[in-house]
């Protein structure tokens, strides 16, 4: 069985101490299938990094950070260098989440900048893709995240691009007043984006689907062969929510698996 990756975004949510509480309750708790069936993963706010770098110690959570800035220092009041990053030992770092391009003004060449720099300092990133309201009413739903996914790796090697994970996010799921896509309409558009990273020379990169993945939808799109892996927001901000998720999605995900042959002839 190929690794499912699953994973939680906290935004702009959690103490240190909430997030010593969090690692605590998530290690108290682990499933099996963590490090080995499952890549498990959390990206906390950065204040939290070194906290939740000292709680995970050796447990199979790998830690992410939902942003940083592509370039290596100077004047950018405000900002996190790739090197800042790599003081806590991070495993992957978030870029394009639509929250950013919407809010903080990230566009598609700033996110080149920044995956470059990412892969520059070993940091593995995970490219946010989406569509909005209007390009799925439209039909334009794959091309738009398509296109978004071409211009994140532009000038990029393969070998580069192979280091990456891409989320699919449609924008009109995300959040209190998002709507999940159905596992058929978010399995459609990462066929089209396996298809285009095949096409960029990087057929293995994963595609995690996210947007109000909860306990009642987990299953079904983890069941979904394109959908590598799930990126949940408020549905894992409880330890025990991450853990229940990872159960569900990871029984549907064993139901995938091909029965092996001797198993068929053994009748
Ligand atoms: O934004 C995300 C999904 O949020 P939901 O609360 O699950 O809709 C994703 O990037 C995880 O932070």
């Amino acid at each position: 069985m190929s690794t499912f990756w699953i994973g939680t975004g906290w935004k702009m949510n959690k103490t240190v101490a909430e997030t010593r509480r969090y690692i605590a309750d998530l290690k108290a708790r682990l499933p099996d299938e963590a490090g080995a069936d499952c890549a498990l993963f959390i990206i906390p706010p950065f204040t939290a990094l070194a906290a939740a770098r000292e709680a995970i110690g050796a447990a199979p959570v790998l830690l992410g950070a939902q942003n940083m800035h592509w370039a290596e220092a100077g004047a950018y009041t405000g900002e996190i260098s790739a090197s800042m990053l790599e003081e806590f030992r991070i495993d992957l770092v978030e870029l394009g989440h639509s929250e950013r391009r919407e809010y903080f003004g990230e566009t598609d060449a700033t996110i080149n900048l920044k995956v470059k720099a990412a892969l520059r300092h070993g940091l593995r990133p995970l490219v946010c893709v989406g569509d909005s309201a209007e390009e799925r009413a439209a039909g334009a739903s794959a091309a738009a995240v398509v296109r978004q996914v071409r211009l994140a790796f532009a000038g990029l090697t393969r070998a580069e691009i192979g280091r990456s994970l891409v989320a699919y996010e449609p924008v009109w799921a995300i959040g209190e007043s998002g709507m999940p896509a159905t596992p058929d309409e978010a399995g459609a558009v990462h066929v089209a984006l396996h298809d285009a990273l095949k096409e960029l020379g990087a057929p293995s990169v994963p595609v995690l689907y996210g947007g109000s993945v909860n306990l009642e939808n987990a299953a079904a799109l983890a069941a979904e062969p394109a959908i590598d892996g799930l990126f949940v927001g408020r549905a894992a901000w409880s330890a025990e929510g991450l853990v229940s998720l990872v159960s569900r999605a990871m029984a549907a995900r064993k139901r995938l698996r091909p029965v092996p042959t001797e198993a068929i002839t053994a009748g």
